[in-house]
């Protein structure tokens, strides 16, 4: 049975609140009055086929595309006057920051926390104890001192996610963190997801597939064209999925969804 909603759930505030939004790239619609409220403590998958506009939509409301019509809002302010960027922690398809520069693993994540280190002063404990924390989350741990460049797609993947979380914030916009990611690592990454999705945060995410995180989605939006084709309940697994008594590789909603491996990433409260 789909999870359902709970009553927090459909009466908090609106992390996002997007209207009518509409993204031209040289002149072509890639989203096509697109409307959407995020709630508070939402998980939501952003579905849909190559080029549908779902990292257009991500990044529209981010702020990161102008939009050519309509309009956004974080937590309930305007975009274009929204500061708390702190609060927001994005996971980007991949890796563009540092380009050709040499950045360790762990300077990458630390940068995740730029809007709390103390300006001239070397990172904090505080500070080290997260990006620690983030980098066990995402199976790290060991590679904290090596250069970004040196490691495979799905291990950059889950260094942008690390980076994402070392910030501590309670909202999550993730452009499809499982690609590339093998399918043990995509276990670990869906119980972090989980238990931030447990200690209050939203979260909103790209997927190709709800995969090990179907437990955990209760809804699910759908671009088609640049338009939204479906926005509610998640799709059923079908196929091999759908056979009672199949071979998932993922946990079932009763599993036990706190292992103690995974480390607790601090997401604040602030309403
Ligand atoms: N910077 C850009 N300039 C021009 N066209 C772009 C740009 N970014 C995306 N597009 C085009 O906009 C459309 C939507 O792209 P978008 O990346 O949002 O789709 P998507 O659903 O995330 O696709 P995928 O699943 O392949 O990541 C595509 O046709 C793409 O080629």
């Amino acid at each position: 049975m789909l999870p359902q909603a709970s009553p927090a759930e459909t009466s908090s505030p609106l992390a996002f609140s997007v209207r009518d939004a509409v993204v031209e790239y040289d002149r072509r619609p890639v989203l096509r009055g697109v409307s959407l409220d995020v709630r508070q403590g939402e998980v939501v998958a952003v579905l849909g086929a190559n080029g549908s506009g779902k990292s257009t939509l991500l990044r529209a409301m981010l702020g990161l595309v102008p939009l050519a019509g309509g309009e956004v809002s974080v937590r309930g302010v305007p975009l274009r006057r929204f500061r708390d960027w702190g609060r927001i922690g994005y996971v980007p398809q991949r890796l563009s920051a540092g380009g050709g520069v040499p950045s360790t693993v762990r300077e990458v994540v630390t940068s995740g926390r730029i809007n709390r280190l103390r300006r001239f002063l070397p990172p904090s404990a505080a500070d080290r104890a997260a990006v620690d924390d983030a980098l066990a989350s995402v199976g790290l741990g060991d590679r904290a001192g090596d250069s970004v460049h040196e490691l495979s797609g799905g291990q950059q993947q889950r260094v942008l996610i690390a980076r994402a979380l070392a910030g501590g914030p309670d909202v999550f916009v993730m452009d499809e963190p499982m690609a590339g990611v093998d399918a043990a690592n995509q276990q670990a990454l869906a119980r972090t997801i989980e238990g931030l999705s447990n200690r209050g945060a939203t979260v909103v995410l790209v997927l190709h597939e709800l995969g090990p995180l179907e437990p955990l989605i209760r809804r699910s939006v759908t671009l088609d064209h640049g338009v939204i084709a479906h926005d509610g309940a998640p799709p059923r697994p079908e196929g091999d999925c759908a056979r009672p008594g199949h071979d998932h590789v993922h946990p079932h909603a009763d599993a036990d969804r706190t292992p103690a491996a995974v480390p607790v990433i601090e997401v604040s409260r602030r309403d």
